[in-house]
């Protein structure tokens, strides 16, 4: 039987958000077992193997795993010759390049030749002041970098950062933005042709069908038959919408039902109410195959 592996981080903030989408897509392992980094699924074809994400990217380039999610900026950090497929809509945060506050630098050019910069991304980081024309030295660190300024350690950092907590915490500034990341799945190149295509496209698009999905909600309302065309004119212009009749009322009735994409669902309930819609359910939906 041809099999498929599946790379998910082990830990981490990637982990939670990862096992949810999995599972909405129906990828559950059989079980749990923090020690066990190879976990059979619910799709007997498909086992999920437990990796540091860090390590992802280039395990999925040589094919080890057939298919993996990781974060965008470990990808470009270890340069992986992998297919990268959309945002999954968590790990979202910006690499950026922070200086002590008191250190008196405001942008990237005014750090001086031999700038020592803390960071786990190295080669992200070599690259970012060569093409900057800074002969930065770059300090290898794999965590707690932003302690490294305070320490003595470094007299900058390149690191990822969401809120600026962390930075603030450290009385650094962020001066420069390196790049934008968030967590992706992505393919061996590989997988992706010959015997196990099939398989790998198809858990592709069972987790694509779980992102568009969560864009989307099943709206259902009841409106007086004399008013349905009005109400129609304010609905999106999606195919649909489906109306039913609806029985044993005192004036006509009519169910409308249609799926609205999350960002125009509040002006279209309000628009629909305004036009004498009444009784407005908004109803997640769990996958949308095309
Ligand atoms: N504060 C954050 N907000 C959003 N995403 C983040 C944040 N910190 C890290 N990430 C992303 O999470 C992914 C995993 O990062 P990392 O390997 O550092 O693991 P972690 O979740 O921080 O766990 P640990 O550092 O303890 O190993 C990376 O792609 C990174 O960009
Ligand atoms: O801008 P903020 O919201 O403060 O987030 C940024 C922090 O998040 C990550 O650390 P994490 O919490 O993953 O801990 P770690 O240092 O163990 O990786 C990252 O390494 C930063 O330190
Ligand atoms: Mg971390």
């Amino acid at each position: 039987m041809v099999t498929i592996r599946f790379a998910i981080p082990s830990k981490g903030r990637l982990l939670e958000p990862t096992l949810k989408l999995l599972e909405a897509a129906g990828i559950k392992p059989l079980y749990t077992d923090d020690r066990a980094l190879m976990l059979p699924t619910k799709l007997d074809w498909v086992t999920l193997v437990r990796l540091r994400a860090e390590d992802i990217p280039s395990v999925v380039e040589s094919c080890a795993a057939d298919l993996g999610i990781t974060g965008l900026d470990f990808v470009k950090e270890y340069d992986a010759d992998v297919e990268v497929f959309e945002d999954l809509g968590f790990g979202r945060a910006r690499l950026v390049v922070a200086v002590p506050e008191s250190s008196g630098y405001e942008r990237v050019e005014d750090l001086p030749d031999g700038v020592r910069v803390a960071t786990k991304y190295v080669n992200i980081a070599r690259k970012f002041f060569e093409e900057k024309g800074i002969r930065a030295r770059i300090v290898r660190v794999s965590g707690s970098t932003e302690v490294m300024p305070l320490l003595g350690a470094a007299d900058a950092i390149l690191d990822v950062v969401s809120t600026g907590t962390t930075l603030a915490i450290h009385k650094l500034r962020p001066i420069a933005t390196v790049m934008e990341t968030s967590a992706r799945l992505i393919a061996c190149k590989k997988s992706l042709q010959g015997p196990k295509a099939r398989l790998v496209t198809s858990i592709v698009e069972l987790i694509r069908s779980v992102l568009e999905a969560q864009k989307k909600k099943l709206v259902l309302m009841n409106v007086p038959e004399r008013l349905l065309s009005r109400v129609l004119e304010v609905l999106p212009a999606m195919a649909g919408p489906t109306v039913a009749r609806i029985e044993r009322t005192p004036e006509p009735m009519v169910e409308v039902m249609i799926v609205v994409d999350e960002d125009e669902l509040p002006e279209t309930i309000l628009a629909a109410k305004e036009r004498g819609a009444r009784d407005i359910v908004v109803v997640p939906i769990e996958k949308v195959t095309r």
